[in-house]
């Protein structure tokens, strides 16, 4: 088990519907990361990452994911890094999903995770259907989780990774500035009341109708953030050390002390 990782998240901006020029800027920014005096032990990328949200998103979508998997196996590999890959558009069976991998650095394809809470304000659920399990996977030996933007605004569904045994929660979004407020507050109340690292990831730039803030955040199981980006094309890069999880758990014994029959 390995319990002090380096992790890396690649903020940029996402350029809608133009899926090859998104890959070219992530296999770019992963090179960068890569190569940094800290190499990343993992490197997580924003909601969305090669396509950003459009209306074009049927004809879009990666046909089970083939092309977009075939391209992170690949990075994992070459870079021996763990990838959460953010998220993309998966066609599965005609229906489209909003769906995140993870691969390990001998190029295998670990776990997907399918955003489960559609954002309805920009009309998700009318292009998306809504995954039916929750992320939960090992890296190292220690349990992580991941959802996917929206999904920070349900802690019942944080809380139950928790429960499962989550110590780090992956979060690629693709967050408006409009609401960076509850974006800060959200990612450090999950990562206070669960008592786990929060890593997210925001893209930067700006859609149609809403511009991106940034602001990608490494959140400790204390609360305090340990890094946090500005508004710019940013390689976010932290050391965890996944001890600290036990000791603030042994300090304020929140599981212990629930009391799931009233409640
Ligand atoms: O919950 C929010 O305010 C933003 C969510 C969002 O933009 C998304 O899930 O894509």
């Amino acid at each position: 088990m390995k319990l002090n990782w380096n992790i890396s998240c690649i903020q940029f901006d996402v350029k809608q519907g133009l899926v090859e020029e998104n890959m070219d800027k992530a296999k770019e920014m992963i090179g960068k990361a890569v190569s940094a005096p800290h190499k990343p032990d993992v490197i997580l990328l924003p909601e969305m990452w090669n396509t950003s949200f459009t209306k074009s998103v049927s004809s879009l979508a990666d046909a089970y994911g083939e092309k977009t998997k075939q391209f992170i196996l690949e990075m994992s590999k070459i870079h021996n890094v763990h990838i959460v890959a953010g998220s993309i558009s998966e066609k599965i069976n005609g229906e489209v999903h909003n769906i995140s991998y993870v691969c390990n650095p001998d190029g295998e394809f670990i776990a997907d995770y399918s955003k489960i809470h559609l954002f309805q304000l920009m009309y998700e659920d009318r292009y998306y259907v809504g995954g039916n399990g929750i992320g939960v996977f090992e890296l190292f030996g220690v349990k992580a989780g991941m959802v996917i933007c929206y999904d920070i605004r349900f802690p019942e569904l944080v809380r139950k990774l928790a429960l499962e045994g989550v110590k780090v929660l992956f979060v690629p979004a693709q967050w408006p500035d409009v609401r960076l407020q509850h974006w800060r507050t959200l990612l450090m109340a999950r990562a206070i009341e669960n008592q786990m690292y929060v890593v997210a990831c925001n893209r930067i730039g700006s859609s149609e109708r809403e511009n991106f803030p940034g602001h990608s955040m490494i959140i400790n199981p204390w609360g305090e953030v340990i890094t946090e980006a500005e508004d710019k094309e940013t390689i976010l890069q932290t050391k965890i050390d996944l001890k600290l999880v036990q000791t603030v758990r042994d300090t304020i014994p929140v599981f212990e002390d629930r009391r799931p029959s009233l409640y």
